[in-house]
């Protein structure tokens, strides 16, 4: 048997944690899989004292995360902090920059600094991995750079986050307010330091970037990508798709289209009977359309031991010194992306609309969806009324809400017919748009 293989784990929160305790746990199995002992001998975090439930009695301190990157005591840095920049990318630079493998979980730094990263580890001819960026557990990066060479892919879009999905799925099956739902999600540990990242949409389009990278062999360009969050999504919402035959999941989807890789991340619905629309939870899920193979990959996309999972097959795969180029083509293969423009969308959409009860009201809705094109598959207005159980007279005096479910059109028609309808004076809010995803 070879070495030992000395890892540095800078980063000891929920996914950290995991790591150490699972890499104590399967030492013997692990080892025989890659071929050698794998122990963790260092690490840094914010606190030295904090418990963490885990032993460390194996493992230096090393209280600055970059020199713990450039200990000539480590083979591996796996970098657990998070963040876009210092200290987690001046460690990673550093590591690599000391010719040593590097695994990390952080889809933001890679999001940001990917290429640029993944050119020093190829001038150095060491691994950058990153299966746990992606959809935690679900092993989609290896699928991408290993399982499917044989294919050109044509679109691959999933729920790439847990705390969403978890969130969503919550507050559709059990009617919990969104923001209770985000408390647990925390509390369980799927949620980024910052939650924004997740319930804004930032943390899908991060995933979202690296898969486009990898399916279409572009640089990452995160910058292209439509973003929309779940914020918005309103009860309301959640009761018409139930209603109508669908689920509302956040997505995010890159696809070839004539104008270029269309990338967008939003919330979307997506008839029930679909395997997609049964992803509940803080399960994820990645749909892959390619000319040779269609599959879909489901999982658990956040939470300490799911991502672990992922990190310590990324080290296994260090350890016996599998490596392939981070974006499965060296940089300067990878093309700059031709962006197709979201007004060029084409595509079905819920819209819900709060409009002034009076004659001649739904006459104009139905001539501004002609006059753009756009046919309709339903027009639905229920009475909105009292919450179950509910007494406010607020609630029940609401205007009805008008669903319209249209059959595929362009979003550049939608935001027409919407324009001129506010120029009519009918709409009393901002419409709800919804696009609708069909496989
Ligand atoms: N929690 C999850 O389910 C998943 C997390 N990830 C990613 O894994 C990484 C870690 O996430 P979590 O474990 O959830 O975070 P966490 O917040 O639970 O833990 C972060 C750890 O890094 C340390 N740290 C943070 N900033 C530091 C700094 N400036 N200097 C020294 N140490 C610092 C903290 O002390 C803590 O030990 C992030 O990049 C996250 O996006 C990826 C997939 C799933
Ligand atoms: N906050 C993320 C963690 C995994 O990437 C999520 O909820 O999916
Ligand atoms: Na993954």
């Amino acid at each position: 048997m070879q070495d030992v293989l000395k890892v540095g784990i800078a980063g000891l929160g929920t996914v950290g944690a995991s790591v150490v305790r699972l890499i104590a746990k399967r030492d013997n199995r692990l080892a025989e899989a890659a071929g050698r002992p794998i122990r963790v001998t260092a690490v840094s975090a914010r606190s030295r004292r904090k418990d963490r439930g885990i032993d460390l009695s194996g493992a230096r301190w090393v209280d600055d995360p970059v020199s713990l990157a450039a200990d000539p005591e480590i083979d591996v840095f796996v970098e657990l902090m998070g963040g876009a920049e210092d200290p987690a990318k001046a460690a990673v630079e550093t590591a690599l920059g000391h010719g040593k493998a590097v695994v990390t979980a952080n889809k933001a730094l890679l999001a940001a600094h990917g290429p640029a990263l993944a050119k020093k580890a190829e001038a150095k001819g060491v691994a950058l991995n990153f299966e746990a960026a992606v959809a935690g557990g679900i092993p989609v990066i290896k699928t991408l750079r290993e399982s499917l060479l044989g294919n050109t892919i044509e679109r691959v879009y999933g729920i790439l986050n847990g705390t969403c999905n978890y969130i969503l799925t919550r507050m559709a099956e059990e009617g919990i307010a969104f923001e209770e739902c985000l408390k647990d999600a925390q509390r369980l540990g799927y949620a980024e330091a910052d939650p924004t990242f997740d319930v804004d949409g930032f943390d899908t389009a991060h995933k979202l970037s690296l898969l486009t990278s990898l399916a279409f062999g572009t640089l990452v360009d995160t910058k292209g990508i439509s973003i929309e969050g779940i914020r918005s999504i309103k009860p309301v919402d959640l009761r018409m798709a139930e209603e109508l035959g669908y689920r509302v999941k956040l997505l995010g989807v890159a696809q070839r289209t004539a104008d270029g890789v269309e990338q967008r991340v939003h919330p979307t619905f997506i008839p029930k009977d679909e395997a997609i629309a049964q992803v509940n939870g803080v399960l994820n899920a990645v749909a892959i359309d390619a000319d040779a193979v269609d599959l879909t990959l489901v999982g658990p996309g956040a939470g300490g031991d799911a991502t672990a999972s992922a990190v310590i097959a990324d080290i296994v795969d260090v350890a016996r010194g599998h490596r392939t180029a981070p974006f499965i083509r060296p940089v300067s293969a990878l093309t700059k992306p031709s962006r197709a423009p979201m007004t060029r969308h084409e595509g079905g959409y819920y819209i819900r609309l709060e409009v002034v009860d009076k004659p001649g009201t739904a006459a104009r809705i139905a001539s501004r969806m002609a006059q753009n094109n756009i046919s309709l598959e339903s027009i639905v207005q229920r009475r909105a009324g009292p919450v179950r159980g509910g007494t406010d007279p607020a609630a029940a005096a609401a205007p009805a809400p008008v669903v319209l479910i249209t059959y595929a059109t362009t979003e550049a028609a939608v935001r027409r017919a919407l324009k001129a309808m506010d120029t009519d004076g009918i709409l009393l809010g901002a419409p709800q748009v919804i696009r609708i995803e069909r496989n």
